[in-house]
């Protein structure tokens, strides 16, 4: 059937409480950690299996599928970190490729009307990156996060604020050290949601983190 990229207005609903999780994230079964951050209200879910001790092949692939059907339970899209093939073998909502990854433009033109994330670190990239088909940005890291050993400087919300000073309205998640007591923070800088692994995937009750979260940034979303 004829389909259609993705409503921004639409896509910024579901950018509000965006869990990104791989099984290297967690010491816990990875789908019972998305079972309760679904459960304490996560909006978007991205399953990112990457870095050490990420599974690989058919492994991950198996991973991908039982997790994508917990969303699809519950009416949670579900995009694939990085991983085209992946994410076309088993019809997954979106992706998400940064800046070291396959060509924007190249991604668009595989997945089609598919949600389409990209990380972005300076205005440049912004621009490329909507330019290219982006459906929405990843802006960080705002604050220092040890889940991505190779993350860049942390940048606060001076990038978000610049893009925001630009009129440049495009859906934007913050990621990065993203924590209930500075979500309010990365939401008032012009956000449309926040994004993040360890906050929930290494919290005691992902189902309370999550839910956390959501109550800290539903003022300030209301405020933008
Ligand atoms: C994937 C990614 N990109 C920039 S920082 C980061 C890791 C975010 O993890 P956490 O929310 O635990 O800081
Ligand atoms: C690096 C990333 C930046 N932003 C998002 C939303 N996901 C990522 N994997
Ligand atoms: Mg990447």
């Amino acid at each position: 059937m004829l389909e259609m990229r993705i409503p921004s207005h639409q896509l910024r609903d579901l950018l509000k409480l965006y869990f990104i999780m791989g099984s290297q994230n967690t010491d816990k079964d990875p789908r019972f950690v998305l079972e309760e951050a679904i459960q304490g209200g996560i909006t978007l879910f991205q399953f990112r299996e990457k870095g050490e001790g990420a599974k690989t092949g058919g492994e991950k692939e198996e991973l991908a599928r039982s997790l994508m059907q917990l969303c699809r339970n519950h009416g949670i899209p579900f995009i694939v970190n990085d991983d085209i093939d992946l994410a076309i073998a088993i019809d997954a909502d979106g992706v998400h490729v940064g800046q070291d990854d396959e060509d924007v433009a190249a991604v668009r033109e595989r997945i089609g009307d598919k949600i389409l994330g990209v990380s972005a670190h300076t205005l440049k990239e912004v621009e490329e990156a909507i330019e290219d088909g982006a459906d929405y940005l990843g802006i960080g890291p705002i604050f220092p996060t040890g889940t991505k050993p190779d993350a860049k400087k942390p940048q606060g919300d001076t990038l978000i604020r610049a893009v925001r000073k630009e009129k440049i309205d495009i859906p934007i998640v913050g990621i990065g050290g993203i924590t209930a007591e500075n979500a309010s923070f990365v939401i008032q800088s012009g956000a449309d949601g926040i994004s993040l692994i360890s906050a929930i995937s290494q919290a005691a009750s992902p189902k309370e983190s999550s839910k956390q979260l959501l109550e800290r940034i539903m003022v300030p979303l209301a405020q933008n």
